[in-house]
């Protein structure tokens, strides 16, 4: 087992043995990885705390680009000097002669999905939706500023730290794109304390100029496949319902697929189904193309948000002129303290105390992680009266 590196920002820092590691639960399977809860105290007497452990298997050519991906942006994100709260850090990443793993904070509230689904009616209120979009918008806003697209915002995705604040996780969709060159969209940030940030996009609008350079788990797919790329990309990705207009058409798209995405997720936390949803992926697609949102119920703030976030035309979307900074502005968000989201407002809900320790719902002496993958490659034993078929079979 090869360590490719392990970040000093944890201490003491993550040193995985994948042949020997033991996990305590597996937390959830992907398209391409496999997330195991890891504390391993039994054979590592210094581990401090447990973290997310995601496996992504290498003899499949996609999964290791998207792993190899997805690492180099949690890398981006932990070398950040003024990093995000609501964004993931890499703790350490490693590499086996079958897999790439990479161990990352263990969000104990699960995802928003299933908390959603935990509601009753299967909603949430518009005060709860207002919080865990007041974070979701501060991290699209930090991708964004470091030139990345997210492009796979769905509930899936959004998972809830033990104090309840929320983490986006899975960047392997994500894409790098050159920030917008439309001077309008460094310009007119009512937030006093970002002029700082507004002086430095200015600068990287000037410089920018100077360059002249022209500018569910179901990813769907791909025309190609691309990580970088100008102002726009034309890859065709992300999960059906969530899909934008543009990447439909396959005329290229920017950052707004992020805020069409976060109207179609603002819908789904309303109403517990999303807009355009229909009987087949094809006529998904119609009514995303076609088809208005239809809203039930008396107007409010909230529908009024859901309604500028799913305009068709991206360049009408509201955050296409001037990103999160127009979004914040919206009647919906007033009163909140967008610098003080993880201080002043108390997360709705906050999970039940997990460490990672064998309690309930957790393996109490965990399994090996490798033997897992084992069992999997392992063909069924074959089942009580198919043996005794065989049997009778033999006696004849
Ligand atoms: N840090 C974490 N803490 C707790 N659970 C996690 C963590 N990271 C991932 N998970 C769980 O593992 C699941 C799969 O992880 P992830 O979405 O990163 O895999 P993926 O293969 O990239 O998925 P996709 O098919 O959406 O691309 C998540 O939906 C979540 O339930």
């Amino acid at each position: 087992m090869e360590t490719l590196s392990s970040s000093s920002s944890l201490s003491p820092a993550i040193n995985v043995d994948l042949d020997k590691i033991r996990a305590l639960k597996l937390l959830g399977k992907g398209a391409t990885g496999t997330v195991f809860l890891v504390h391993d105290s039994v054979s590592d007497p210094s581990a401090s705390s447990p973290f997310a452990l995601k496996l992504v298997d290498k003899s499949s050519a996609s999964s290791l680009r998207r792993a190899k991906w997805e690492i180099q942006i949690l890398r981006r994100l932990s070398d950040d000097p003024n990093p995000n709260p609501f964004l993931p850090r890499l703790l350490a990443s490693f590499e086996s002669p079958e897999f790439f793993a990479w161990a990352i904070p263990y969000c104990s509230g699960g995802d928003l999905n299933v908390l959603r689904h935990r509601q009753n009616d299967g909603v949430f209120s518009s005060s709860v939706i207002k919080f865990y979009l007041a974070e979701i918008i501060c991290a699209l806003d930090h991708l964004h500023s470091m030139g990345i697209a997210y492009r796979d915002l769905k509930p899936e995705n959004i998972l809830l730290q033990e104090s309840g604040h929320v983490t986006l996780t899975d960047f392997d969709l994500s894409c790098n794109l050159n920030k917008p060159t439309r001077p309008e969209f460094y310009l007119s940030d009512p937030e006093p304390e970002s002029k700082h940030i507004r002086k430095r996009s200015l600068r990287f609008f000037q410089q920018q100029k100077k360059k002249t350079k022209s500018a569910r788990v179901n990813p769907i797919t791909r025309r190609r496949m691309s990580f970088s790329g100008g102002e726009r990309s034309n890859s065709f990705v992300g999960t059906d319902e969530y899909i934008s207009p543009e990447v439909i058409r396959g005329d290229g798209h920017d950052f707004a697929v992020d805020w069409w995405a976060l109207g179609v997720l603002t819908y789904e936390m309303m109403y517990g189904v999303t807009p355009f949803k229909s009987r087949s992926k094809k006529e998904t697609f119609r009514s995303v193309m076609m088809k208005e949102p239809e809203f039930a119920g008396k107007p409010s703030d909230l529908t009024d948000l859901i309604r500028r976030l799913l305009v068709k035309d991206p360049m009408r979307r509201l955050g296409y002129r001037r990103g999160a900074a127009e979004i914040k502005e919206h009647a919906f968000f007033r009163g909140v303290k967008w610098d003080l989201l993880t201080e002043v407002l108390r997360p709705p809900f906050i999970p039940l105390r997990d460490n990672g320790e064998p309690t309930g719902n957790v393996t109490a002496n965990g399994f090996g992680v490798k033997e897992y993958f084992e069992k999997l490659r392992t063909p069924p034993l074959p089942l009580p009266h198919e043996c005794s078929e065989n049997n009778r079979f033999v006696e004849f």
